[in-house]
């Protein structure tokens, strides 16, 4: 028998099947939030994938670009130093592993808490004020955008107020995270077929993510029949996703998007996501709007607290959290 053996900078971590030119897909929906089309755009998308990319978003450039040369010098600092922001749980800088239940990727991500109270100063790590600030202006930028977003999916359901689902992102007390995730190229497996996992494939529990990156590509999402798909990177643009707990909202009308990171073998990918949760308090059911005449509800009752705790606790990155709340 033959047994072949990662080598040790990447054990522990499960290996992919490198991406090859026809994963790509050329179908992710683009929604131009500028145009009048878009909130029917982003429903058809949320429908069809629980993804889609966002252009003419109204972020600015010097924005985006900011924190992204803040975050590459972050990550380019001795070790020591990096974890001096540390450990990753509440909150701060961690590498590798991910969650408290055994998952490990590719990777080193700063976890921040987004404090709504005091946005202009949101985070306290990392230390440094220049990248500090960078956060603050992105995080308040990319908070807008998402509020956005969640107005045009309320316009496009045909539900009001126009605030119905946004409200939930911008309540007092609502739990929103961000995270900047560091994907340094693996060289080690180049050549072989396979790649190492950047980031496993999981759904986000939230209500939506907003992400950005950098130019290198590694995001891929689940279409519906399975199939794993490569997302063409934009650095320009934004990406979507619908997180469990919208999809609940919509009686599973939306549907959270499964998606994993492929570490790339020659280049570094940084990517910035913002994920847009609800107080903790606050029930998770089916908006009485969305439901139809009889129409039941697919879940059992909870609130955003109990499913993130349930989440935290006991789950794998890959589980079917929702599973345990199906009726
Ligand atoms: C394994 C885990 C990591 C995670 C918490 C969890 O127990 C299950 C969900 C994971 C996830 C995915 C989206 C976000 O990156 C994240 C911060 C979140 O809210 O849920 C991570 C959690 C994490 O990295 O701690
Ligand atoms: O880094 C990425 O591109 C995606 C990471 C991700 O899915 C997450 O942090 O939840
Ligand atoms: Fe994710």
């Amino acid at each position: 028998m033959v047994v072949l053996a990662s080598p040790p900078a990447v054990d522990h971590i499960p290996l992919l099947r490198s991406p090859d030119p026809g994963d790509v897909f050329s179908g992710v929906p683009v929604v131009d939030l500028g145009s009048p089309g878009a909130a029917r755009a982003v429903v058809v998308a949320c429908e069809r994938y629980g993804f889609f990319k966002v252009v003419n978003h109204g972020v600015a450039t010097d924005t985006m670009d900011k924190v992204e040369s803040e975050a590459v010098r972050f990550f380019s600092q001795p070790q020591a130093e990096k974890d001096r922001s540390g450990p990753a749980y509440p909150f701060g800088y961690g590498s590798r592993r991910i969650g408290f239940n055994g998952d490990m990727g590719w990777l080193e991500y700063l976890l921040l808490a987004v404090d709504d109270a005091s946005l202009a100063d949101a985070c306290t790590v990392p230390s440094c004020a220049v990248f500090r600030t960078a956060l603050n202006e992105y995080i308040g930028a990319v908070r807008k955008l998402a509020v956005r977003v969640m107005e045009a999916m309320a316009e496009g359901l045909g539900i009001a107020p126009a605030d119905a689902l946004s409200a939930l992102v911008t309540a007092e007390g609502s739990d929103q995270v961000f995270r900047v995730n560091h994907y340094p190229p693996c060289r080690a497996l180049q050549g072989l077929g396979c790649s190492v996992t950047g980031f496993g494939e999981h759904t986000d529990p939230q209500l939506v993510s907003v992400l950005r990156s950098n130019g290198t590509s590694g995001l891929q999402i689940a279409l519906r029949d399975g199939q794993w798909v490569s997302v063409p990177s934009d650095r320009n643009a934004f990406f979507v996703n619908v997180g469990d707990s919208l999809q609940v909202l919509t009686n599973g009308r939306f549907k959270s998007v499964k998606h994993r990171v492929v570490a790339n073998s020659l280049k570094s990918r940084v990517s910035l996501i913002f994920f847009g949760g609800p107080p903790l308090a606050q029930r998770i059911a089916p908006l009485p709007q969305l439901l139809g005449e009889g129409e039941q509800s697919l879940y059992k009752e909870f609130t955003w607290g109990e499913y993130k705790k349930a989440a935290y606790k006991s789950s794998r990155l890959g589980d079917n959290r929702l599973a345990q709340f199906e009726k």
